[in-house]
């Protein structure tokens, strides 16, 4: 699988039915990482654990108690099959695959035309680390290490630029300009990210001001 070009994108899930085939200890580890994305899950297996029957009671998730049939597919943008049963896993995979859907058989990469990446989460900052399946071992300790790097301050920096992109989309007439103001302050000097760490939001925030007097346009 080294040598399979993957493309990296991040997908919009919310409210798109998602299928999870099996209930176990794997299935519930992936219907986890679907609710947490707002997906609409639903479970496809004839017994469940008691943490994804309590998903099901609360209304987290739907869970059909039932063997998996093709029909299960239907209106379907994702299934992930984490059954102990192979035939029951290539039929997900080719089901899936015939109506060209996302699909993932947890620890199959040629039963894949996705595979997960170990994932840094902080606010809305993502970090995605994959190995293209040589090493998920590695993947998770570069997961820790990430973590250790990249944290609140980054998600915090990231929230305050967001607040600041209607400004630089009303005001800064091209893409070259909005680009110069953005990285004078994510490059700035001082750095943010150092006045963030020392707790001097309001410096960040005088950088700020600093870089749109620099680059607003003068109405002479
Ligand atoms: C191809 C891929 C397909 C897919 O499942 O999507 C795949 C395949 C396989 N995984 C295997 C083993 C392990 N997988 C993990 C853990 C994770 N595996 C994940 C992803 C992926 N695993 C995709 C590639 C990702 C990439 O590298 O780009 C992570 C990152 C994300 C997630 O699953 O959500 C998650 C860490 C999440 C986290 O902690 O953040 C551990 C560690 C552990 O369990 O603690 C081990 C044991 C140690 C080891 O083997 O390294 C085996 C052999 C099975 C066997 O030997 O029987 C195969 C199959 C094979 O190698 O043929
Ligand atoms: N548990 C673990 O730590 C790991 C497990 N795996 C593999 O991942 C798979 C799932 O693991 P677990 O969740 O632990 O297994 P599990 O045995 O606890 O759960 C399997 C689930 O699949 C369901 N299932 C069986 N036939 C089905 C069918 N026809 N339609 C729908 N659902 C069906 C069962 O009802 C059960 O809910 C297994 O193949 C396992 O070998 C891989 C890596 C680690």
């Amino acid at each position: 699988m080294l040598d399979t070009p993957f493309y990296i994108a991040c997908l919009k899930l919310t409210g798109r039915r998602c299928v999870v085939v099996g209930g176990g200890e794997i299935g519930l580890e992936k219907v986890e990482g679907l609710l947490a994305c707002d997906a609409r899950v639903v479970l496809i297996a004839p017994d469940a654990n008691a943490e994804l029957q309590r998903l099901a009671e609360e209304g987290s998730i739907e869970w059909v108690r039932k063997r998996y049939e093709r029909g299960d597919l239907e209106h379907t943008f994702m299934a992930i099959a984490a059954t102990n049963d192979t035939d029951v896993n290539i039929a997900v995979y080719n089901d899936a695959e015939a109506r060209a859907m996302l699909v993932n058989v947890v620890d199959v990469p040629p039963l894949c035309n996705f595979i997960l990446p170990a994932i840094v989460r902080v606010g809305p900052l993502a970090i995605a680390i994959s190995t293209a399946g040589a090493s998920p071992a590695l993947a998770k300790r570069m997961k820790t290490q990430i973590a250790e790097t990249y944290g609140e301050e980054y998600a915090r920096l990231a929230v305050m630029l967001n607040d600041v992109r209607g400004w630089a989309k009303g005001t800064l007439p091209t893409y070259q300009d909005r680009k110069a103001f953005f990285e004078d302050i994510v490059n700035g000097d001082p750095d943010p990210i150092e006045l963030i760490r020392n707790g001097d939001e309001a410096a960040v925030l005088e950088l700020i001001a600093a870089a749109q007097r620099a680059h607003e346009p003068t109405t002479a």
